[in-house]
């Protein structure tokens, strides 16, 4: 147990979705049954107006990879500045996710959505007109600020808005937007591939649209209730609530949530909200856990296979580019498909057992992706012909003696013809810079190709064995998305008390951010190191880390209160896991005079007896 500070804090009200023995104020269970009958419209509107942040913040990372086919062939660009395009925006994003957490505590989370929204429009805006790579370097900076604010604010917002029981599918919703905007990038990049010609700023300027209409439609939608209520604004708060409990009785909630804002306010110790948070056990343990969630989720790999599922399809056997743009698609789309499917599962198997099952299947499609290489790269044709141009004796290229190896130096490619289905007289050879779809000289140069029947493998070898990494991906993506893409957003967005909620979230989407940058920049130069069975034998091994993380650390919070989720880590980290093995919690209630205790049984519902003796 906690000092009489963190008792008081760990304080556990009755959620409305439990049907309740002698309780004072609470509703009644036909009142709780009301709430969950009628269907609460209102929030599924604030719901997806914020989650339209989460669909930029999908559009905006997962357009860049098409939108770069174009840009590098009309303004030249090195692959230095193709890299400082991706990453200006995730590294910007990275620190104002940071930021976001004191602009939450500040001006609130609608402020800040809107903020967001309106940086995105400006920073489409800017992308679209820019007439060079120094203002389109900035106008991804922008974009990269509004998507670090509204990544750590919409899932905040959706939980602090949404009734328990419906709490963890309206914030999955929103990871659900995220992947539905990589997916619609994906097709805008398809369809905007065919125009040569500034296709790519019809690509990068259209996300003003939505912006647009997540700006405008938030001018009229209303504050949490939690946040007016921590500024005293209680008359307010009252009424934001009774509007979105569509006109249910809303007095337990709003007296719970009072109550715990003012034992926050007695209990507020000395320092900074990061200090306190870091001082005080039970959400110093919950930011561990937040943070190591958003961690493994970027550790096991999944923008590796996002942004590079071209380039992997390509590794696997598909030759043309068109092609893999539009294989590419397909990955997002499954990606958005199985995030549905975590939409529908989260309130009915919870987070736990959730996170549990997906962190385990993506480390083992992990290994049968690392299994596909590793075979394609046993079965690597060897180099058997070198031609006798003199320009192309100097190249490192000449010095590799099979096609694997080739292939892993981005400066070669593999040429070679073929006898049925045998490769024959193969060779390893530079890659002409400007259009890596050809050889720099020789029989697969540009123009040259038909004429020689020769074939061009960049990034790829030929194999037999291109299916079994097929079915990794696949299987990597249906085991990913329903638990490991939603459920780091989800458990953050719920896991720390209004204090350090808006600051919680923003550490924890900070790391989400710089382990993005950190694994997707290093992917390219760790395959090189590792060849890419190792590397994907490396995240495999990660998400296996994960798992017993997940397994000792990450509590069951479906259906509580978020005033009650804090309870939760009262116990050392790595035990926490076992709150939702049936663990047995007394909470005096000590300011009430009264000792109510509540049992943890197991799937994380409590059952409350509320027992009226006077401690004094
Ligand atoms: O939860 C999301 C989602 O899974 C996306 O597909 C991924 O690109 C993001 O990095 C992640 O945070």
């Amino acid at each position: 147990m906690e000092t009489v500070s963190g008792v008081k804090r760990s304080l556990i009200s009755t959620p409305s979705d439990v049907p309740t023995i002698n309780q004072e104020h609470g509703p009644s269970t036909d009142d709780v049954r009301s709430v969950q009958r009628r269907m609460p419209c209102f929030v599924y509107i604030l719901t997806g107006f914020s989650a339209l942040g989460g669909f930029l913040f999908g559009y905006d990372t997962g357009v860049v990879s098409g939108a770069m086919l174009l840009l590098k062939k009309e303004m030249n660009l090195s692959s230095l500045w193709q890299e400082l395009l991706v990453s200006v925006t995730v590294g910007a994003a990275a620190l104002s996710a940071l930021a976001g957490g004191y602009l939450n505590g500040i001006f609130g989370r609608r402020i800040c959505i809107l903020l967001a929204s309106f940086i995105f429009c400006a920073g489409g805006i800017i992308l679209s007109v820019a007439p060079n790579k120094e203002v389109l370097l900035f106008g991804r900076l922008i974009v990269g600020l509004g998507l670090g604010i509204a990544s750590m604010t919409a899932p905040v917002y959706i939980a602090e808005v949404s009734p328990p029981h419906l709490r963890g599918q309206l914030v999955t919703i929103n990871t659900l937007f995220i992947t539905g905007g990589q997916f619609i990038a994906s097709v805008v990049d398809g369809v905007f591939s065919y125009l040569q010609h500034d296709g790519w700023r019809y690509m990068l300027g259209l996300s003003a649209v939505p912006a647009a209409l997540q700006f405008f439609g938030f001018l009229l939608l209303p504050e949490s209730p939690r946040w007016l209520l921590q500024r005293g604004e209680t008359e307010k708060a009252r009424l934001v609530l009774d509007q979105i409990r569509a006109g249910v009785n809303v007095e337990e909630e709003y007296e719970s949530i009072r109550s715990s804002i003012e034992e926050e306010t007695n209990d507020a110790g000395d320092g900074s909200v990061l200090w306190r948070m870091l001082t005080y056990a039970p959400v110093r343990r919950a930011l561990i856990v937040g943070c190591g969630l958003q961690m493994f989720q970027q550790l096991s790999g999944i923008n590796t296979v996002m942004y590079y599922s071209a380039t992997i399809l390509q590794m696997s056997g598909v030759q043309d580019d068109r092609t893999a743009i539009w294989l590419a698609s397909a990955t997002a789309f499954t990606n958005f498909l199985f995030t549905l499917l975590g939409v529908w599962l989260v309130e009915r198997v919870g987070r736990r057992k959730l996170t549990l099952g997906s962190i385990l299947g993506t480390a083992v499609s992990l290994m049968v992706l690392a299994a596909g290489f590793l075979l394609s790269a046993q079965a690597s044709p060897p180099v058997t012909f070198h031609p006798s141009d003199p320009s192309l004796h100097n190249s490192s290229c000449n010095t590799y003696g099979f096609c694997e190896s080739c292939m892993l130096d981005p400066g070669c490619g593999f040429c070679y013809g073929k006898n049925g289905t045998a490769v024959v007289e193969s060779s390893c050879l530079p890659v002409d810079v400007a259009n890596t779809e050809s050889a720099a000289a020789g029989r697969c140069s540009n123009g040259t190709q038909e004429s020689t029947s020769a074939f061009w493998a960049y990034n790829f070898c030929p194999t037999s064995y291109s299916w079994i990494v097929l079915m990794g991906l696949i299987l990597y993506l249906a085991l990913f998305a329903p638990g490991m893409g939603p459920m780091p957003w989800t458990v953050n967005s719920e896991i720390y008390p209004l204090w350090a909620r808006s600051t919680g979230n923003a550490c924890s989407a900070g790391v989400n951010w710089i382990c993005n940058v950190l694994v997707s920049l290093t992917f390219l130069h760790v395959a090189q190191y590792l060849t890419y069975y190792g590397a994907f034998f490396l995240y495999s091994g990660l998400a296996l880390l994960g798992f017993v993380f997940v397994v000792g650390c990450l509590p069951e919070t479906k259906g509580l209160r978020l005033e009650e989720i804090e309870s939760l880590f009262g116990r050392r980290l790595c035990t926490c896991g076992a709150g939702s093995q049936g663990v047995h919690y007394i909470r005096p209630r000590l300011e009430l005079g009264a000792l109510r205790y509540g049992t943890l049984e197991p799937e994380g519902r409590i059952a409350y007896i509320s027992v009226s003796t006077k401690l004094k």
